[in-house]
Formats: C-alpha cells, sequence, structure tokens
C-alpha cells in the first residue's frame, strides 16, 4: 500500500515539475512577444500622431463637437471632408487612449482611405453612400484583413485576420472608415477589460474603476469621446455592461439580424447562448441612424451568409404612433441591484408613463435556474475550451479567480457544493452548473428552449413590447471585482439565454443618496452582496444606464424606447 502512495506521490510530483517547468518557459516566450507588441503599439501611436496633427487645431475643434448626425450631414453635404473626421478621431482617440489604454491598435489606412473617398466625391457621378466618411472603431476580436484578433491571449498577437469579415465588409461599403481597434479582457468571458498583452483599460470616469467588458475598449473611448460610433460583441452582456459603466449607448441585437460568416467567437460552438455584434455610441441617435441604414441594406449580408435572413429595418416599429405597453422589473430575485440602478429603472419607468406609454410589473421566473442555466451552455465543456488556451498563455491576473473556478474538476465542483449550499447558497448554485455529462447538457438546452416559451407566452399574456430594467447590478466596480462576481450578469445575460434584442442607455449617475442606500439598507447576506456594497462605495458620479429588451425581430422597438427615454433626459 504505502508503495503504491509514494509512487502516487512521486508521480505528481514529476507532473507537477514538468507542468511549472514547461509553463515557465512558455510565459518567457510570451513576455517577449507581448513586450514586442506593446513597443509595436507605441509606435503605431506615434504615426497616428504625427497624421492627425497635419489638422488645423481650429478644424478638429469643430469637427470634433459635432454628434453623429451632425457629423454625419456635414460629410453628406461636403462641408466637412472625410480626411478631416479621421485626423480629428485619431487625435480624439488618441488623448481618450492616454487615459484609459483603450486602443490596441490604430489602422493607419484609415487616413488613405479617406483621401479616397474624398477624390470619389468630386466626380459628379458619384453618389455618396449613408454613413460616408464616419470613423469606426472596432473591438478587438472584430476581423479587419490584416490586423490581429488576439481576443487578449499573448499566443494569438501577430496572427491577423486574411479577410474583413462580411460585416466589416458591409461597414466599408456604407462609407464607414474603421480607424481603431480596442482592448478587451483575456478570452472575451469576462466584464472587465485587462490581459497580458495590452494591459488593463480603465474607466473614463474613474481610473481605479473599470469600463467594464468585454467590449470595454470600446466603452472606454466612446465615454471618453474617443470615438462617435463603435462594434462591440455580446454573448454575455458585453455590449450593454461597458455602456451602463461608461454612460454610452448600446445594443446587441438578437443573433440572426446580422451575418456570422467570416466573425469570431470567444467560445465556438455554444449553440443555445446567442451572441451578437452590436453598436456602442454616445447617444441612442447614433445607434438607431447606424442600424437604419445597416438593415436597410441587410441584403448584403444575407447574400453572403444564408443564415442571416433578410429582415430589413422596420421603420414603422420604430417611429409608430401607438403606445408602448412596458413590463419592469427593479430586482430579478437572483441579485439585487444597488439602489442607484433600481432608482434609473424608476424614473426611467416615469418618463415612459409621461410619454403616455402603459408600464406594469413583470417579474422574470426563476432567475436561480436561468443563472444555473446560463453558465452551464456557455462553459458547455465545463470551461476546457477556454482553459486550454489560457494554460498556454500568460494567465491575466484580474481573470485569475475566475481561471480558478475552472480549473476545479466538475465532479470535485459538485461534492464541494453541498457544504457550501450550507453558508453560501447561491455560490453552489454555481457550482452545480457546469456540465456532468452529455445527458445534462442535453436537459439544459431543452430547459432553456422551455424557458424561452414561457417567458415569451407571459409576455404575450400581458401584451407587452418591451421589458425595462437594471443594466447590471452595480456601478463600474474596481478591476479584480467582476471575475469574483461572475454571478453579477444575471441582467444582461438573460437576453442572451433568451436572444432577445437589448439595449443600455444612459439615465442618470450615482448620487449621495444612493450611498447613503447602499450604505443602510444593501444586503450583506453573502460574499457576492459584500464585495458589491464594497465596490459601489466611493462611486457617486459613476454613470448608470437602464435596459430595454425585446423579443427577436424587435430590435426597433427596443430603440424607440431606449430614444424616448434619451429623449425624455437629455431633451435633444
Ligand atoms: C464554481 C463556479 C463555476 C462557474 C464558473 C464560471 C466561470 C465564468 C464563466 C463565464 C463568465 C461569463 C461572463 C460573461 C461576461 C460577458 C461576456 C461577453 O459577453 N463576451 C462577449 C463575447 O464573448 O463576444
Amino acid at each position: 500500500m504505502l508503495f503504491y502512495v509514494v509512487l502516487l506521490l512521486l508521480g505528481a510530483g514529476a507532473y507537477y515539475y514538468h507542468f511549472t517547468a514547461n509553463r515557465k518557459k512558455i510565459i518567457e516566450r510570451l513576455e517577449v512577444v507581448a513586450q514586442r507588441r506593446r513597443d509595436d503599439l507605441a509606435k503605431n501611436v506615434v504615426e497616428t500622431r504625427r497624421i492627425a496633427d497635419k489638422l488645423d487645431p481650429k478644424r478638429r475643434d469643430y469637427v470634433g463637437g459635432l454628434d453623429f448626425i451632425q457629423l454625419q450631414n456635414e460629410l453628406q453635404k461636403g462641408t466637412v471632408t472625410c480626411v478631416e473626421a479621421v485626423r480629428t478621431y485619431f487625435h480624439k482617440a488618441i488623448l481618450a487612449h492616454e487615459k484609459t489604454n483603450a486602443v490596441t491598435c490604430f489602422i493607419l489606412e484609415a487616413d488613405q482611405q479617406a483621401e479616397e473617398l474624398d477624390e470619389k466625391a468630386k466626380q459628379a457621378s458619384y453618389v455618396k453612400p449613408p454613413m460616408f466618411g464616419v470613423p469606426l472603431s472596432l473591438k478587438e476580436c472584430l476581423k479587419v484583413k490584416g490586423y490581429d484578433t488576439t481576443r487578449g491571449f499573448v499566443q494569438d498577437a501577430y496572427r491577423p485576420a486574411t479577410e474583413d469579415s462580411i460585416q466589416i465588409e458591409h461597414y466599408k461599403k456604407l462609407g464607414l472608415i474603421p480607424f481603431c481597434q480596442t482592448n478587451v479582457p483575456q478570452s472575451l468571458l469576462s466584464y472587465n477589460c485587462s490581459n497580458p498583452l495590452f494591459g488593463t483599460t480603465t474607466n473614463p470616469f474613474d481610473s481605479t474603476r473599470t469600463c467594464g467588458g468585454s467590449s470595454g475598449g470600446e466603452g472606454a473611448l466612446i465615454g471618453g469621446r474617443g470615438s462617435i460610433i463603435g462594434i462591440g460583441t455580446d454573448v454575455g452582456g458585453s455590449v450593454r455592461i461597458p455602456c451602463h459603466f461608461t454612460g454610452t449607448a448600446g445594443i446587441k441585437p438578437s443573433k440572426m439580424r446580422f451575418a456570422h460568416r467570416g466573425g469570431g467567437a470567444s467560445v465556438p460552438g455554444k449553440p443555445m447562448i446567442d451572441a451578437n455584434d452590436g453598436p456602442m455610441a454616445q447617444d441612442v441617435r447614433a445607434n438607431v441612424e447606424f442600424l437604419r441604414n445597416v438593415w436597410g441594406d441587410i441584403d448584403f449580408q444575407s447574400d453572403r451568409d444564408p443564415y442571416c435572413p433578410p429582415v430589413h429595418w422596420n421603420e414603422s416599429l420604430y417611429s409608430s404612433e401607438k403606445k408602448l405597453r412596458v413590463g419592469y422589473y427593479i430586482d430579478d430575485g437572483w441579485f439585487t441591484p444597488t439602489p442607484a440602478l433600481q432608482r434609473a429603472v424608476l424614473e426611467s419607468k416615469k418618463h415612459l408613463e409621461n410619454a403616455g406609454h402603459t408600464v406594469i410589473p413583470f417579474y422574470p421566473p426563476r432567475l436561480t435556474k436561468v443563472m444555473q442555466l446560463y453558465f452551464r451552455a456557455v462553459c458547455l465543456d465545463g470551461g476546457q475550451y477556454v482553459l486550454n488556451k489560457l494554460l498556454k498563455d500568460i494567465i491575466e491576473p484580474t481573470i485569475r479567480f475566475q481561471v480558478t473556478l475552472w480549473m476545479v474538476p466538475t465532479w470535485v465542483q459538485r461534492i464541494l457544493s453541498y457544504p457550501v449550499s450550507l453558508v453560501f447558497p447561491r455560490m453552489a448554485v454555481l457550482m452545480q452548473s457546469l456540465t456532468r455529462d452529455t445527458f445534462e447538457l442535453r436537459e439544459a438546452y431543452a430547459d432553456i428552449e422551455a424557458y424561452r416559451e414561457e417567458y415569451v407566452g407571459m409576455m404575450m399574456k400581458d401584451n407587452l413590447d418591451v421589458i425595462l430594467c437594471p443594466a447590471s447590478v452595480m456601478p463600474a466596480p474596481q478591476h479584480d471585482i467582476p471575475s469574483k462576481v461572475v454571478s453579477g450578469v444575471s441582467y444582461t445575460c438573460l437576453y442572451n439565454l433568451l436572444d432577445f434584442g437589448a439595449g443600455v442607455v444612459p439615465v442618470t449617475t450615482v448620487s449621495k443618496s444612493d450611498e447613503e442606500k447602499l450604505i443602510n439598507e444593501y444586503p450583506e447576506t453573502d460574499k457576492w452582496y459584500q464585495t458589491v456594497k464594497k465596490a459601489t462605495i466611493g462611486a457617486i458620479g459613476m454613470p448608470i444606464g437602464v435596459q430595454v429588451a425585446a423579443p427577436p425581430f424587435r430590435e426597433e422597438a427596443v430603440l424607440r424606447t431606449m430614444r424616448e427615454i434619451e429623449l425624455a433626459i437629455t431633451g435633444k
């Protein structure tokens, strides 16, 4: 017996020695690559600044002061040139990048593309496309020919995409000029924004707090006024959470509204968790104008990807005079949001009622079960795909807690979940979520299908057009918090599980009385609540958004509701 124990220990020791020696070698090699990539970025910024500085500062201030619609109009009229627009946003993006570390690469050809468009515009026969010359920022994982899509993995640096994805091709056809790529958290499966290649992107309103993720670079850049519109991706909240954390507006459409051919994903092969790309901008109007033009011309994408149905922009749904029926909730029963987030929903409810809409309570059913289904279906291999990639890379410290969870074998998590359930029941729910076998996975898929039916059935019974609810559980926390509170995505991941269109619009900022309420009334019943409470103290002044969601192909109703809230708040 002793012999076998010794043998086992020796075997384990040898494996551990081999594993750590191998990791050390990998890390040393990748450190060199990461340093080279950062040096390249520094040179790229210098070159971008040189190009940006060619523009007269007075012109730059003028162009930089225009909102999306104004810039679009001036570019159409020819009173602003494409070169002026690109150089202005090169300059503004550098300023935002210096503050937040949002950019991973400036696309220098943007300047040349702008010159070519200006040249074409001189021909009398040339018809300007609808978003002629508008600069567009892109989340780093989106495929642009000649540029990396590392998703924060050092191992994927210097492996540029060989083609533009269909979506990028389409945006260029519509006149948009991609001018930079923006930072992401390593693996994209996090709502912070840090990786070992490009470092941490910070919130433009408070550098000790995260800009959110995984489209965090977009949030930081747009919220920091370094871009007028950008594209993010969202599998659990990655467009909507950064919008909420940075005071910007964006929407994740339901999956089929864009072509996915030639695009990438954080975890390929997760059929029931529907991700999509989506616009993020400084206001809702920009999102509307962007999608009106993209979906107005969706045949371009459908012709190239037969899985993308040719569903056109539905102007009558967006501009309808018919009053809406809105279901709202301020607490999903899984994770009570901090006071400012609840107040934002109640204020939005008032704005919608003042505009004549009917707003009634709605209770999303069984969120505890939803969380289990979401984590099971998003990590359908128990996290193995992501873990394999992470173990071949430098692991980002701010997601280490999450990585550790993936490293514990599923069966160990299940056993441990029973004692844990006595002291931390919500944690036990997640510990029982990762898939044990294919039987359980099939069952989860069936449960998701049944849940979708139940949810839309409830909406239909009350004749609801849209749902209004919090965008998250808290305002932007410190950089390490998202990995410690993965359970905090319940408000957004629900709408990936349902494949609804869902958007976020900025509504307010955290006030002193929100903080007092937080200190006096917010629960401290488990570690997650304690962490969220602590992270939210000191967040006075941070932006707060609300979320609006509707079943697939009704994104125009979501945008209409978001726009009405925006109009009531900003008056413009
Ligand atoms: C003991 C607990 C076991 C559960 C371990 C769960 C580990 C965390 C897994 C997933 C986290 C999901 C967070 C989602 C954040 C948003 C991600 C997103 O939308 N990404 C965009 C994209 O992938 O394109």
